[in-house]
This record gives structure tokens, sequence and C-alpha cells, in this order.
């Protein structure tokens, strides 16, 4: 049974296979976002780049304006049909010429809520194994978002951006209660990081934590590392997928965050007179 409304609800991170074929990406989005609403989930979550292949060349070609896109338009139609909240994963969105690693929300009147736009691409250089410049293709984004889901607030970012624990402390001072990240890791970095970051930065904001992977599928430069996994504000991991096309639904109640928060309150013990974390601009 899906938790009351009043301590949490049921999400479900969908871990589908991506492909080069945008047409098929939607329908498939559009069918588990369906089962996961006849699952008992208030909260559907897409991956990164869920539209195409997370390949610098395609983004321009797969990238698209937000709200007026085809992949917009089938987002906001699955969230009013199922009456669900949709995370859509992140699109490369076209605006003023530019493209940006973009993430939609949508309330289950399908009205778009939220955006964000990746704050941190994707760089690193490991010689012989990962070399990946994601600026060669995006424009980073420079704010934070966040949006309501009943009384609990979700702060967003992208993939890379959870390496980045200033910008999750800057959620955790907004009071977010829960943390989103579409993600894509690699499989040099995914199983030494991935569940790491997830679980260091729900500890670190006393939040939960989903970080939400497209399913492993061949691929010649960048193979998916999957485990789309959610965090308790305790650092535990809750649930957590393999590496194959499945969908993870998990019950989150928000009564753990209180207690985590009454007994080990680092939040009060915060020295901001010795040190602090600010948003500089929004
Ligand atoms: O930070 C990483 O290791 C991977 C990041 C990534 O793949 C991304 O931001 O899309």
């Amino acid at each position: 049974m899906a938790p009351s409304k009043s301590s949490g609800f049921r999400v479900a991170c969908i871990q589908m296979s991506v492909v080069n074929d945008k047409a098929k990406n939607l329908a498939v989005a559009v069918t588990r976002i369906e089962q996961a609403k006849q699952n008992g989930c208030t909260l559907a979550i897409l991956p990164e780049c869920f539209n195409g292949l997370y390949e610098i060349d395609l983004f321009r070609k797969n990238a698209e304006v937000i709200p007026s896109g085809e992949t917009c338009k089938a987002l906001s139609q699955a969230a009013k049909s199922n009456q669900i909240y949709v995370v859509g994963g992140s699109i490369p969105e076209l605006y003023n010429d530019k493209v940006y690693n973009t993430c939609t929300v949508w309330d289950p009147n399908g009205k778009l809520i939220a955006t964000h736009r990746k704050v941190h691409l994707f760089e690193v250089n490991i010689p012989g194994k990962t070399c990946y410049r994601e600026v060669n293709g995006m424009t980073p984004g420079n704010t934070l978002n966040t949006f309501q889901l009943d009384r609990f607030k979700v702060g967003l970012g992208i993939c890379h951006d959870i390496r980045f624990p200033e910008m999750a402390e800057l959620y955790r001072k907004q009071e977010c209660d829960m943390l989103i990240y579409p993600g894509n890791f690699c499989m040099n970095l995914g199983p030494l990081h991935w569940s790491l970051l997830t679980r260091s930065r729900a500890l670190d904001t006393q939040t939960f934590v989903a970080f939400v992977s497209s399913a492993r599928v061949p691929h010649p430069t960048y193979i998916t590392y999957g485990h789309s996994q959610i965090a308790n504000p305790w650092g535990e991991v809750i649930g957590e997928a393999d590496e194959k096309d499945t969908d993870l639904y998990v019950d989150l109640d928000f009564s753990v965050r209180e207690n985590m928060r009454q007994q080990v309150p680092t939040e009060k013990q915060k020295r901001n007179d010795i040190y602090d974390v600010i948003l500089k601009k929004n």
C-alpha cells in the first residue's frame, strides 16, 4: 500500500533504455509514467537526456523549445491523464540559439511548475578511460530551482550537479525535504561514486535524495552505469535498481527526516559565525 499522503508518497524512478529515436523514447516514457500511476506512485522521475542519446553531437538535433516542443507536450499530457507529478529527467533545451540541459517538472494538471538548467556541466579527462566536455554542446544554467509537491519541497539538480555539496547545502537552507538528480554516470566513475554521492548528499542535507539513471545499453563511447537509487536522510539506500531496464518504486516516509533532524541536530549546530555557504545570485 502506498504511504498516507500526510507522511509521504511513493516515487517511481524510471530506468528506461534510451535509444537514438526520439519518438520511441517518448512512447516508452509515457507508458512507464502510466505504469507508475497504476502502481500507486505520486511522482515519476525520468533520467537525464531521456529523449535521445547522451552525445554531444546529438544535443542540438534533439533540442526543443520549452514548453512548446514535442517532449514537453508528451510529458504534460502524461502527467495530466494519469494525475501524477512528473520530473521529466532532462532534455536538450533550445533557447536563444543556445542549448541547455534542462529538467522540466509537471503537476497532475499537466502544468509546468519548475525547470532546472544543469548548472555544472560534465567535464572530466581520465586518459584512456573517460574524456567528456559537455560544454562543447551545452550552455550551463545559473539558477537553483525547487518545486512544491503537496507540503514537501523538492530541490533539483542534474547529474554532475550532485558532486557539488554547496549546491545541496543551499537547498538544505531553503528547507527542501528531498533532492532529485536525473543522471547518467559512465562505467568508469559510476561504480565508485554514484552511490557514495547519493548517500553523501542525503546525509549532509538530511533529505531524501533520488538519483535516477537510464538503463545500461550497448553504446560505442558512453556506457551508462544504471543503478537508480534513493537514499534516506540517514544516508541509507532504501531502494536501488540494477543496471537493467526497470522501474524502481520506493515509499518515502518523511517522518524519518523529522526524526533524523531531532536525533542528530547538525542543522542547529552549524557554526555560521565561522563559515557559511551563500547564494550569490538566482
Ligand atoms: O560526474 C560524473 O562523473 C558524471 C557526470 C555526468 O555524466 C553528467 O553530468 O552527465
